[in-house]
């Protein structure tokens, strides 16, 4: 890529302006306002030609163009990539000496939408001084003055940051409760074949948060980047697509680092969210008990502890939506140092709750009932089996039905039901697993997963129709693994038959080889569990 440079060139040596140009090899800090290098080369410049230069400057620290003016007025270049005109910052000499930002420094600023816009005074090669004005959300721009001494001292960063975290809560862009975000999706794919599967699921999750997906993009991840997650002409043409789409939030299949993230948002300007942000924010919506609240809010801390830098640096870089919704009221707009005593303060209240559910899951235990947990991949029926079982039970069941969503159920539900003079059960419904389950949450969710490794039987439901079953299966088996719960008697319920097409069936049979005790079943269709409870009693009695 080479710099634009546009303006007034006229007597302007070749040689002069390849000086100009070779600038955009140098890297500005995202501390710099503007690296010293480049600034004393403007500065150089402006003397020998006597003009106005301007510079654009994208956050993430390149110099993107540059345009040479009159001797007191420069013709901003045209900025081509629209949406990233906030996040852009506008340099300028005035080689009269003198610093002040001229009216209409303002109106190319507000006009323009940059982020900040700076007039650097030159006189015979030497800095007079710099102001600057910072564009804000609601009143009039932020303006600031550095001298030639303490100039290179002023953290751009850090200005940016505290800004945007004094800003009045009510300008804040609350998205309304019906205007639904507009999410684009990046994903890595390990090797052609499995990209549209990957995504399925993003989608759905996505779809289950409330936004609306309006763009997709993916890289083979050998082409990936550990700074900025694609790599560098992927980026671009993310840019490129953004803009058309014009995405409001970006989210990313996998669990992004804290560089990964700043680097993504600084580059598209753009809220960024990854998978674990994603799955958070639908627990958040979903969680109902006290437990379940604390424990999201508990995880979402956590999880967002690492993305905070510097301090008195909020969360409001993420502006509100999808991402930033706690469980119930709570919003997510700590600071660092709120922030960790907010998660020791949970940490004691969920420790109470826990004690107060041993309580009754001893109770449960002295009931002599052997507890058979539900477990398996999100969406795959358990909510309904519990249903099923109920009703056929003969029992009123009072479970919320099923839903086509991700994650319908969050908190474990437990009842009892009699099935017949013989065989009498508690049973449990937990949250569904899912692939790339991130680390963060499964130790949040270990506590509601008790209710697993305290069961004597599992039901493994699988969606027998799904494309990926056997792979959602295999994740199962590997938290099952990590739970310890994995040479527990199981039987394996092999769901939704009525939806599987005769191409399916050697899948099928797969399944039926790999997984213990399976019973093919669509509970839907209303289908007899007698099956289920015949293997469950011999399973129970050679306990
Ligand atoms: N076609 C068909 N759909 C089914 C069958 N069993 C369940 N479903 C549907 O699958 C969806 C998910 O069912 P749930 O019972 O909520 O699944 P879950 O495993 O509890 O899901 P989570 O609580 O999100 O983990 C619902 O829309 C059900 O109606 C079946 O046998 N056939
Ligand atoms: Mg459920």
């Amino acid at each position: 890529m080479t710099m634009d440079i546009s303006g007034d060139l006229s007597g302007i040596r070749a040689s002069q302006l390849q000086e100009l140009k070779a600038l955009e090899d140098i890297k500005t800090e995202p501390s710099q306002l503007i690296n010293p290098g480049i600034l004393r080369e403007l500065i150089q410049l402006t003397r020998l030609w006597n003009r106005e230069i301007a510079v654009y400057l994208s956050r993430s620290g390149r110099l993107l163009a540059a345009a040479v003016g009159r001797h007191a007025q420069v013709t901003l270049p045209q900025i081509k990539r629209r949406s990233q005109g906030k996040h852009l910052r506008c340099i300028h000499t005035h080689p009269s000496g003198n610093f002040q930002l001229s009216s209409l420094d303002y109106s190319a600023l507000t006009s323009l939408e940059l982020e900040s816009m700076a007039a650097v005074g030159a006189l015979e090669g030497k800095l007079t001084g710099i102001q600057m004005a910072f564009l804000r959300e609601e009143g009039p721009p932020y303006t600031l003055e550095l001298s030639p001494q303490d100039w290179h001292h002023f953290d751009y960063q850090d200005c940016l940051g505290s800004l945007s975290s004094f800003r009045p809560a009510k300008s804040k862009k609350v998205t309304p409760k019906n205007a639904r975000e507009r999410a684009f999706l990046i994903a890595l794919q390990d090797s052609e074949l499995d990209t549209y599967e990957d995504l399925l699921e993003l989608r759905e999750l996505a779809r289950t948060a409330g936004v609306d997906v309006v763009g997709e993009l993916v890289q083979l991840r050998r082409y990936g980047q550990s700074r900025s997650y694609f790599g560098r002409g992927k980026l671009e043409e993310l840019l490129h697509r953004l803009q058309e789409s014009e995405a409001n939030v970006l989210i990313c299949d996998d669990e992004l680092s804290p560089t990964q993230m700043r680097t993504l948002e600084m580059e598209t300007g753009l809220k960024v969210l990854d998978r674990t942000g994603l799955i958070l924010d639908i627990f958040a919506q979903r969680a109902r008990s006290r437990e379940g609240k604390l424990q999201v809010e508990l995880a979402q801390l956590k999880h967002l502890l690492p993305y905070l830098t510097g301090q008195g640096q909020a969360l409001s870089r993420l502006g509100g939506g999808v991402g930033t919704r706690g469980p119930g009221e709570t919003k997510l707009e700590l600071d660092r140092r709120r922030m960790r005593d907010r998660i020791n303060h949970l940490e004691k209240e969920l420790k109470q709750v826990l004690q107060h559910r041993d309580v009754q899951r001893r109770q449960r235990t002295r009931s002599g009932l052997p507890i058979i947990a539900l477990v398996g991949y999100t969406n795959t029926g358990k909510t309904t089996f519990m249903k099923l079982a109920m009703e056929q039970a003969g029992s009123r069941s009072d479970i919320p039905m099923g839903e086509n969503k991700l994650f319908a159920t969050l908190d474990p539900i437990v009842r009892g039901i009699k099935i017949d003079s013989s065989l009498e059960v508690l049973l449990s419904d937990t949250v569904g697993f899912i692939r790339k389950l991130p680390t963060q949450l499964l130790r949040a969710f270990i506590a509601t997963l008790e209710e697993v490794q305290q069961a004597d039987a599992l039901i493994h439901v699988i969606d027998a129709s799904h494309r990926q079953a056997l792979e959602h299966a295999e994740t199962v088996r590997d938290v099952l693994d990590q739970l310890g719960c994995l040479d527990k008697p199981a039987i394996t319920l092999l769901n939704k038959i009525d939806k599987i097409k005769p191409e399916d069936e050697p899948e099928l049979e797969d399944l039926e080889k790999y997984f213990p005790y399976p019973v093919k079943i669509s509970l839907t269709r209303g289908d007899s569990l007698k099956p289920v409870w015949e293997i469950l009693s011999s399973l129970l009695k050679h306990e």
